[in-house]
């Protein structure tokens, strides 16, 4: 069979007579044990002990892959704490990927918050103390000028998928400086354990450009550079070597901007979404997540999108993100414009969004309100309140995406009740410390009434002898299949069409399956992920951006049908020992 160009410096994959993949290795003995990518510890062949020089460096007996996972799982649960189930996970990951999926596969909604949020914030906090191996690629203001040749020491050469931060906003918890490649990890292991995206097609992204955290920077163990960040022109121009090396090294990679301050994160997307295939998962993904969950909350009340008024609170990347997708949907369901823009009022610290504010940004103007727009609403300081809002404007719908733990009061909630007897309530900030409101405090505070979901995990609350299930409201229930759509499309752009299909998509598998809720187990990401991506395809291929001839003409059930059969799984391939092999 002809080979590609190699997938890796170590390795390359092809295909026997029977079709069956195997690999070529060009690395043995310890060299091949350490390569996560390669490695099977306990699971090597006798035979691949032999030709691979792996005899005497591992135990004797050959486990079965389920040994191995039942020996990580039983060590897993020992673990005491959830940042050590972290920790654990973690370093699993960066000995063998393939046990690493496979033990996340069989317990994915048991090790989502641990991989994921909210314990991954405690893993951006603890990066720099707890550091140990290499994973990713990080680039800082020190070596930005010679990103060409950095790129060339990444030992892959396909990358399809980056996660890329400069870690200004993560989650709600701020600048986290280098920590933040813990976030861009978490990404893409979801990207492969949801969206089926090989871990060696993917890439992690820690971009250095300092850090405004006084307390790091005088940390003498804190592993970034110490310096304030790079702003204006300087910050530019840095993004700029970064996306030209990627555009170079990987011209088929899809970069996904994650956790930017709402300063940046708005220049950063329009900037670059044109240059190369990129989209922000905080604005776009987020917009689409929300604006499924709501129309599946409208439908519980037996009305529409339209018919609701909504309050998003924190004018940041997420919640003009979430604005605009709202206002987008609105659009859909009939509204004009100018009623759409009018059922949508955006709250940030200073109180509703208005005109001649302080700092206003321009992606925040399309939502700024004037003193004539709010003729007739009673408020009694320059800016009308975040309560004063829900009250004046009759909110039925409420959202934040603000990281102020308990922003949202109980005499808040209590008010919306005066405009429907279901209001809806998304405390969406993560990680779950963050939360503007607790769900169990939502539901007994409305007896019942509120429709809940929240960013981060949590249990599902009992009130009055009924259950009552909290939905994750998680933008993890798109970028997995929205990034493996778009790699299986090639997409040369994502476009907004693109992301409404993702969010289409989630909608209607959320009401098929799982009637009366507002998002659908975490448990169901994978099969979520594929209906996604297969949207985003077919989307793609009507939005002439994909550059994927095979699939352009298929129809739909050979379109879902290559998608699955593309979906990268965890299972060890044979490997065969390359006649250049060394140590
Ligand atoms: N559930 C999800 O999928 C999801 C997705 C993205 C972001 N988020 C969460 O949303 C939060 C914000 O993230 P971001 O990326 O938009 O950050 P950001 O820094 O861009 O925005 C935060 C905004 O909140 C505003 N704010 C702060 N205190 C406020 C207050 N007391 N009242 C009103 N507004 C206030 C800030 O001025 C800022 O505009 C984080 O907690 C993040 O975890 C959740
Ligand atoms: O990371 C998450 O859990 C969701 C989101 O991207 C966030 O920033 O909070
Ligand atoms: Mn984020």
């Amino acid at each position: 069979m002809p080979k590609g160009p190699p997938v890796s410096r170590y390795y390359d994959v092809s295909r026997d007579e029977h079709g069956q993949r195997y690999i070529d290795v060009h690395v043995s003995g310890l060299a091949l044990l350490q390569n996560p990518l390669l490695n099977k510890t306990t699971a090597f062949t006798r035979q691949e002990r032999r030709d691979l020089g792996l005899e005497g460096l591992i135990p004797p007996h050959v486990s079965t892959f389920a040994e191995q996972k039942e020996r990580t799982y039983r060590r897993y649960l020992g673990c005491r704490s959830d940042l050590d189930k972290h920790e654990y996970l973690r370093a699993l990951q960066d000995r063998n990927e393939v046990l690493f999926y496979g033990v996340l596969e069989d317990h994915l909604e048991e090790m989502l918050p641990i991989i994921y949020t909210p314990t991954v914030g405690e893993a951006v906090k603890t990066y720099s103390s707890n550091y140990r191996y290499p994973r990713g690629f990080s680039v800082s203001t020190e070596d930005i000028g010679r990103i060409d040749e950095m790129l060339e020491n990444v030992s892959v050469n396909d990358v399809r998928m980056i996660v890329a931060t400069d870690s200004s906003a993560i989650l709600g918890l701020g600048d986290q400086g280098f920590g933040g490649m813990a976030i861009s990890i978490g990404k893409l292991s979801l990207y492969t354990a949801a969206g089926g995206v090989g871990p060696d097609k993917t890439l992690p992204v820690e971009l250095d450009v300092g850090t405004n955290r006084q307390d790091l920077i005088d940390d003498p163990l804190y592993l970034g550079v110490h310096h304030r960040r790079l702003t204006g022109e300087a910050y530019d121009e840095f993004l700029d070597a970064f996306v030209e090396g990627v555009a170079h090294r990987y011209p088929k990679a899809i970069i996904q901007w994650e956790d930017f301050s709402r300063g940046t994160a708005f220049r950063v997307l329009e900037r670059y979404r044109r240059v190369l295939p990129s989209f922000n998962d905080d604005i776009q993904g987020t917009g689409a997540m929300a604006l499924a969950g709501l129309a599946c909350a409208a439908q519980i009340k037996g009305e529409r999108l339209t018919d609701q008024v909504f309050v998003v609170v924190g004018a940041g990347a997420a919640g003009i993100g979430v604005a605009q997708a709202i206002r987008q949907g609105l659009v859909q369901g009939g509204l004009d414009d100018a009623e759409a823009g009018a059922r949508v009022y955006v709250v940030d610290r200073y109180g509703l969004l208005m005109h001649g504010q302080p700092d206003l940004e321009s992606q925040q103007l399309p939502f700024a309100r004037t003193p004539e727009q709010l003729a007739g609403w009673s408020y009694a300081g320059e800016y009308p309140t975040l309560h004063e809002v829900v009250v004046n404007a009759r909110a039925t719908a409420l959202l934040g995406f603000t990281g102020v733990p308990g922003l949202f009061r109980q005499e808040t909630v209590l008010a919306m009740l005066a405009h429907t007897p279901r209001p809806i309530v998304f405390p969406l900030s993560n990680p779950s410390s963050h939360v503007e409101a607790r769900p169990a405090d939502l539901i007994t505070w409305t007896d019942g009434g509120a429709i809940v979901a929240s960013g981060s995990p949590f249990p599902d609350v009992e009130h009055a002898g009924q259950r009552y299930p909290v939905g994750q409201g998680n933008n993890a229930f798109i970028f997995p299949g929205l990034g493996f759509g778009a790699v299986t499309a090639r997409a040369r752009e994502i476009t907004d069409a693109m992301i409404m299909a993702a969010a289409l998509t989630l909608a209607d598998y959320t009401r098929t399956h799982h009637p009366g809720h507002v998002y659908p187990p975490i448990s169901e990401l994978r099969e979520i992920s594929v209906r996604i991506a297969v949207a985003v395809a077919r989307q793609a291929i009507a939005d002439g951006v994909c550059a994927q001839r095979s699939i352009r003409s298929l129809n739909d059930a050979a379109l879902e049908a290559a998608i699955r059969e593309r979906a990268w799984l965890p299972q060890y391939l044979p490997l065969h020992r390359a006649p250049d092999a060394r140590e």
